[in-house]
């Protein structure tokens, strides 16, 4: 008998299970608000101009080779990937405490960090938010960490839980991992305030936990690279460690193209070095070295200031129309008289919001008006546009009446 028929079913992962109800469902009408992937007015992916001219010049220019990148990646997009999230001016970057390694988007800088930390953080317990986007637990999990929650989410106020959060933090055992979502939380679309961070902050400190920032939506949230990136700077200007994982899929569209970065933030340059060797221990038996192409793109387009400024104009173009679904969506609701309080819809921050609908009214939502969601409630707020909010309104209204 075959090997393979012991293969055990999948765990069901809220974003997967939907995409494929999704493709299954053969209405003409039917809307997919799953995939956190940005959506135009048109409902097309894509992708921005000042990448597709970076690639043109990419292609003419004939002295570039398909050589293997160093472990640690491109260095030149290394560098302008730790300037894109700590600021010009870091402290850090100027003491040469910083260690930053290409790695395969978000995902693969998460997995790289915490296969580092597993074997060399002395506590192995990493707290992360609940609810936290869907793979940060097996990512975390098959690492070798034991993954561990701490109150995120108030499903009365539909916002943060903030003195569970506060609590919860408090009580994590000294070097405990913790993650934070630098901006646009997935799956609640909440962010604490600035103040509340500050109060994190401190605790997070005070108990020496080791911040991990997953940072997948940084200017794609607000509109401001500087303003998504507030958050990891203030963790990072009190001198203290953390490790973030940065991605350019949202930012910049470039989701297949696979690239991000794991920045490391030590205490010295002499504890630098020795991380950045243990990192590429991990690294080589992994993958050996990064894909050479979307570093190239992101590196071209972040060296050259005018094509630096059309990204950050597209970046806020796309920001700007996901605000304004938020506010055409929740007037729609508005305009119905649907019973409830739906101003989480405008206060909600990034590529999703909570909506607050239960799993069987999300399931009567795909099964009588064909628009799929994650089982937990979270829409993409990107997938929707002027044309389909009305169809959206209509089922909220229709399965919460
Ligand atoms: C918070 C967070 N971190 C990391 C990632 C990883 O993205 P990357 O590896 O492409 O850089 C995602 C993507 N989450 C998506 C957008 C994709 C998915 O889960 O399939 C989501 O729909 O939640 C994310 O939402």
């Amino acid at each position: 008998n075959s090997i393979l028929s012991i293969v055990l079913p999948a765990p069901k992962d809220p974003v997967l299970s939907v995409i494929f109800a999704y493709r299954d469902d053969p209405s003409p009408v039917k809307l997919n608000l799953s995939a956190g992937t940005y959506r135009t007015e048109e409902g097309k992916p894509l992708v921005l101009d000042v990448v597709r001219r970076a690639e043109q010049q990419l292609a003419n220019d004939l002295s570039r080779d398909k050589e293997y990148l160093p472990l640690n990646g491109l260095p030149e997009f290394n560098k302008l990937s730790t300037k894109l999230i700590l600021g010009d001016d870091s402290p850090a970057v100027k003491e040469n405490r910083v260690v930053t390694i290409q790695c395969l988007s978000g995902t693969g800088s998460l997995r790289v960090g915490a296969e580092f930390l597993a074997t060399h953080n002395k506590e192995r317990v990493i707290f992360v938010p609940d609810p936290t986007w869907g793979n940060h637990p097996r990512i975390f999990a098959l690492a070798g960490l034991s993954v561990e929650y701490f109150r995120y989410y108030d499903p009365k106020s539909r916002g943060l839980d903030f003195n569970g959060m506060l609590e919860d933090l408090g009580a994590a055992p000294p070097g405990a991992i913790v993650v934070l979502q630098a901006c646009g939380h997935n799956p609640t679309g909440v962010d604490p305030t600035f103040e509340q961070w500050e109060q994190i902050r401190q605790v997070v400190r005070s108990k020496s936990l080791l911040p991990f920032f997953d940072s997948a939506y940084q200017g794609f949230a607000s509109g401001s690279l500087d303003s998504d990136a507030q958050v990891v700077r203030m963790f990072v200007a009190d001198g203290g460690e953390c490790l973030i994982a940065q991605s350019y899929a949202k930012n910049m569209g470039l989701y297949g193209e696979r690239i991000g970065a794991l920045t490391i933030v030590c205490t010295s340059e002499d504890v630098a070095k020795k991380v950045e060797d243990q990192v590429l221990l991990v690294v080589r038996p992994m993958y050996l070295t990064p894909p050479i192409h979307g570093a190239s793109i992101v590196a071209t387009i972040l060296k050259n200031s005018d094509m630096y400024n059309d990204w950050t104009i597209e970046l806020k173009g796309m920001a700007d129309r996901i605000i304004s679904m938020r506010q055409q969506l929740y007037e729609a609701i508005q305009a119905r008289g649907t019973p409830g309080d739906w101003s989480h819809i405008i206060k909600h921050i990034g590529m999703f919001t909570f909506t607050g609908l239960s799993e069987e009214q999300v399931h009567l939502i795909a099964k009588e008006y064909h628009i799929y969601m994650t089982y937990d409630g979270r829409i993409s707020m990107a997938s929707l546009s002027s044309k389909t909010v009305p169809q959206l309104a209509d089922a909220i209204h229709a399965v919460v009446t």
